[in-house]
């Protein structure tokens, strides 16, 4: 059935075709009976398969390819709790899903929209138990970065603002058809216990702002009182803050905003 149909580059489609590898990326979500699960990218379904076996209450496919809808549907149609979206998944909703409670999330992402998909899942913090992802490793070091490091970016501070982020293991190329020209990894995010309140786009704005020519001294970009507030050195760089610094930069910068409207 798989050979009917014709990966996609501009899907960034690559079939994961070990089983070993899958069953693996299932027991890392550790589902059970009463579980929600959405999965982003159903493609052929190698890993819905396994997901439908450990019988959840529900799962979720999200796939924007029609062409894959009837081999998807041969497969999976006649299974109860298993329910296609034939959408983009920038245009779904996910708190529709979810039923009022909290969903596990997996997907082996297209690579061209992998940070963008997971720059969303902030916004879903309060509906999301876990999530396992598989991404280009490049992306999964991003997720877990440290200051003063090359890899840690606006993406490593706003995902490890909301979660705890554990690196699962490495996936050479071979193990997917086509094989992609990167490594690959899998990672695993849960809410951290104690996350901000504030508005998540001005956050999410902010530290993207702060990151913007990233040389450049935090005192270029922010007012100093701002920084004294914080207590943060005004020529330090962004990429030398650590995650609780901009948790702390932001809540003074909204405090001088209110102040400033008196
Ligand atoms: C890397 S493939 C994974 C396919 C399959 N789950 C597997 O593991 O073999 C990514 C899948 O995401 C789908 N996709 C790409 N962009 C999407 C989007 N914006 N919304 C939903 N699905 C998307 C692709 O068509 C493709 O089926």
């Amino acid at each position: 059935m798989k050979d009917r149909f014709k990966t996609k580059k501009k899907f960034g489609q690559h079939l994961l075709i070990a089983s070993g590898i899958i069953q693996k990326i299932v027991d890392f979500m550790d589902i059970n009976g009463s579980d929600i699960v959405i999965e982003i990218g159903v493609g052929t379904g190698q890993l819905t398969e396994e997901i439908l076996k450990r019988k959840p209450k529900k799962l979720y496919g999200i796939e924007i390819d029609p062409q894959t809808y009837p081999i998807i549907k041969e497969k999976f149609g006649n299974i109860p709790y298993f329910s296609l979206i034939e959408k983009d998944f920038f245009d779904v909703n996910l708190r529709e899903l979810s039923e009022g409670k909290k969903i596990k999330i997996v997907g082996n992402l297209p690579y061209n929209v992998a940070s963008l998909i997971l720059v969303n899942m902030p916004f879903y913090i309060d509906i999301i138990e876990l999530t396992v992802f598989m991404l280009q490793k490049e992306v999964a070091e991003k997720l877990i970065a440290k200051p003063k490091t090359k890899q840690y970016t606006f993406l490593s501070v706003f995902i490890q603002t909301y979660f705890d982020v554990e690196y699962l293991m490495s996936v050479p190329a071979r193990f997917f058809k086509p094989p992609p020209k990167v490594t690959s990894a899998v990672v695993r995010m849960k809410p951290k216990k104690q996350i901000p309140d504030f508005d998540k786009k001005g956050y999410k704005n902010f530290v993207s702002s702060l990151f913007s020519s990233r040389r450049k001294m935090l005192r270029t970009k922010i007012g100093i009182e701002i920084l004294r507030k914080a207590g943060i050195k005004p020529e330090l760089r962004a990429e030398e803050l650590e995650v609780e610094d901009f948790i702390k930069l932001y809540s003074e910068y909204l405090l001088s905003k209110h102040d400033s409207k008196g």
